[in-house]
């Protein structure tokens, strides 16, 4: 018997629930563990606490002095709540969070007067010894020097007994090495951008900030299941496993009522979610068997984004404690569904206004409609960028079946937003007569509130959806760091609404148009240029893919492919324009997820490689050795009559024995290619060979496993089933 599988089998049987009992209501608890407004009064000076303000309201900057009273404030409420240590903790590019924890205990120089401290400058900048991180060629070893700075804008907080403080990560030549140094830069060209256009509507918006709320779809596996599966343990993924005979089929998970261990789990993850002010609010059983979803209240872009990496961190640590293995992984399972993160996002005013929900009068309408075309405009502009933000290894496999959108990027606005374009691209170019303006405003900009109350269609297979007061970016991937995907959407949206104010002020100008006229004017153009990324329809259809090819639109199924956008001209261009990447910064960003492409499927093909001759052959041969033994047995007692009756089994003996020899030539094979790409030099190169010519075995190889696993005695396989991981709760 497979010891290994049936022990990690009945761990799992034996397994109940972790007892979790809640501290107090969410509402008492939430933020607790947050340096925020109301610690922050009660902690800091009067001077210290406008000075952080500042610097969050309007990014002032913080002098030394100041952080010295900021930091004592700080460390005055860290301690008091039992913390012995801080850290600075940063997005670095492997796309998990950083930090490194010191103690604030502190001796004089002879060793005596042991003391508490944190000053300003720990507070302010740190230079880690980071030499490790990707830095896609920026950083020469001989200067591997890295600084962290204090980032105001996102709240520190305690995890454990550590004060995290968040930090952006950046090059000792002042180059960016994080995910959220860009976000910051592109979240502030949207700001400046929408407040302009703003203006046209309403004079005192003084600010617009993008807002994110997040979804988080993730596997949960039982501990041991996990553990006895090499390729979840090194990949995150199953690299082979016959798919389970009953899997979500019957749609019975989805909504359905989550299993005791999963409950407390989330019971408990939630509660240190409620300490750190990550407003969960969501919770429940995706489509997939072990599937869940959890969601908070949207935020603040930056904020949403670190919460978003905290939680991630807080979700492993908080399943360890039930048993649980989290899967971030899109792509866990063959033939189920994958996870996604899926990205809501809104821009706002500091008047309180959502941009992207219709208002109660024709102005604001005109306003609501601006923004909404302006977005689709800047999809339609950059679709190919705004693939490749969401590009990695994980994501091509789950883009494109089960409910997450294909890698075509297109814009899906609901039937009646498509009847409004429709009407409105009917405007007459130039000035309007009085007419037209009373009836656009009564008839088609005046009508959309009632409009959109009715709009619930939802289209799962759109990468790109307007969903009501928000596009849903449902093409981002559950392992995703959404600060990617976020930069990218916020810079094109900006560049865009630059690009519409210039017009609209031309006409306004040199046409003597009215602001309104003008703004139709231009609106009525973009409606015209934009049809080829509005769809409606099934994503998945060939159909669709063919219909795609012919108005222009990008279909670049793999990570190699999809990233090259990263770096064309016109990408270069918009991030530089905007100051939120240099060149070097994108290049070195695009080295890096290509290097991470080519290591993953690298590991993958090991991984592969190894557990089919050292699990799946070996088993084999055993349930082989079985067979031949009884075929012998029967020889023996029947004589020439045997082959008759042993027909069955001589059959599996030769079916095992070409699968073995598939396993075997193709795992060569497999080799032989990685040895070839791992020839190239070039980075491009490596990741597309590592693509077409070494991935393309993942399947044979699996193929051949599958089937064995089907041939092989249940009692002697050793790598838990999907049936086990899938269902077992
Ligand atoms: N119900 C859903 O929205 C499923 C979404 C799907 N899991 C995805 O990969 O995006």
């Amino acid at each position: 018997m497979s010891t290994l599988r049936f022990q990690a089998l009945k761990d799992a049987a034996d397994r109940k629930p972790v007892k979790f009992e809640e501290t107090d209501k969410k509402s008492v608890i939430f933020g607790s563990n947050v340096f925020n407004d109301k610690a922050m009064r009660q902690f800091l000076t009067p001077d210290a606490y406008k000075g952080v303000k500042d610097a969050i309201q309007h990014g002032t900057k913080i002098d030394r002095k100041l952080a010295d009273y900021i930091a004592m404030g700080m460390k005055e409420w860290a301690v008091a709540k039992g913390v012995t240590h801080y850290t600075h903790w940063f997005q670095p590019l492997t796309g998990t969070t950083a930090e490194k924890h010191d103690a604030f205990f502190e001796t004089s120089y002879d060793g005596s007067d042991p003391l508490e401290k944190f000053g300003g400058g720990q507070l302010v900048q740190q230079e880690p010894d980071a030499s490790s991180f990707p830095n896609g060629g920026i950083r020469n070893t001989f200067e591997a020097r890295g600084y962290t700075a204090w980032d105001p804008t996102s709240p520190a907080f305690i995890f454990g007994t550590t004060l995290c403080i968040p930090t952006v990560f950046i090059s000792y030549t002042g180059e960016a090495l994080d995910y959220k140094t860009p976000l910051l830069r592109a979240l502030n060209a949207v700001d400046e951008a929408a407040t302009e256009v703003c203006k046209y509507f309403d004079k005192n918006v003084k600010k617009v900030t993008a807002t994110l709320g997040w979804e988080q779809e993730y596997f949960l596996v039982d501990s041991s299941l996990a553990n006895s599966r090499p390729d979840l343990l090194l990949t995150g993924r199953t690299l082979l496993g016959h798919t389970s005979a009953k899997g979500q089929q019957l749609d019975d998970h989805y909504f359905g009522s989550i299993p005791s261990r999963a409950l407390n789990f989330m019971r408990e993850l939630e509660e240190e979610c409620m300490y750190l002010g990550i407003p969960v609010k969501t919770r429940h059983n995706e489509v997939a068997p072990n599937q869940f979803e959890l969601a908070p209240i949207f935020e603040e872009t930056n904020l949403a984004v670190d919460h978003n990496s905290l939680l991630m961190d807080v979700m492993s640590k908080v399943a360890e404690r039930h048993d649980f293995k989290v899967l971030f992984h899109e792509k866990p399972f063959k033939g189920v569904n994958g996870s996604g993160k899926h990205n809501n996002w809104s821009l706002a005013t500091d008047t309180g206004v959502n941009l992207l929900s219709p208002g109660k009068t024709p102005m604001s309408n005109l306003q609501f409609l601006s923004f909404f075309i302006n977005t689709i405009k800047a999809v339609q502009e950059y679709e190919e960028l705004l693939r490749a933000s969401i590009a990695t290894a994980s994501n091509d496999h789950r883009l494109g079946a089960n409910e997450a959108p294909p890698a075509i990027i297109s814009v899906f606005i609901g039937a009646q937003l498509t009847k409004v374009l429709e009407e409105l691209e009917g405007v007459t170019k130039g000035k309007l007569s009085p007419e037209e303006k009373t009836d656009l405003k009564l008839n088609v900009v005046g009508k959309i509130p009632d409009v959109l109350l009715d709009n619930t269609d939802r289209n799962r297979t759109s990468p790109f959806a307007f969903t009501g007061n928000k596009f849903e970016f449902r093409a981002v991937g559950s392992s995703a760091n959404c600060a990617n995907a976020m930069t990218t959407l916020n810079s094109i949206v900006a560049k865009q609404l630059k690009e519409f104010k210039k017009e609209v002020d031309t006409l306004i100008e040199k046409k003597d148009l009215k602001k309104d006229e003008a703004i139709f004017n231009v609106l009525r153009e973009y409606i015209k240029q934009t049809k080829n990324i509005l769809f409606e329809g099934d994503g998945y259809s060939d159909a669709w893919e063919k219909e795609a090819k012919k108005r222009g639109l990008s279909n670049h199924k793999t990570t190699p492919a999809a990233l090259k956008a990263k770096v064309s001209k016109k990408a270069l261009e918009l991030f530089h324009d905007l100051n939120v990447m240099n060149h070097v910064e994108v290049e070195a960003r695009y080295e890096i997820e290509l290097e991470e492409y080519t290591k993953k499927i690298q590991i993958e093909g090991r991984v592969l490689g190894d557990i089919a001759r050292n699990h799946v052959i070996p088993t084999a041969i055993r349930y082989q050795n079985t067979l031949i033994e009884n075929v012998r047995g029967l020889k023996e007692i029947f004589g020439k009559d045997f082959e008759k009756i042993a027909k069955e089994q001589i059959f599996l003996i030769k079916e095992i024995s070409a699968h073995i020899e598939g396993i075997n030539t193709n795992v060569e094979a497999m080799t032989e290619a990685r040895k070839k790409a791992n020839a190239l030099t070039d980075a491009q190169k490596m990741a597309e060979a590592y693509c077409d010519k070494v991935k393309p075995y993942f399947e044979i190889i699996r193929e051949h496993c599958d089937k064995l696993e089907l041939l092989v005695d249940d009692e002697i396989w050793t790598l838990t089933k999907y049936r086990e991981l899938l269902f077992t709760r």
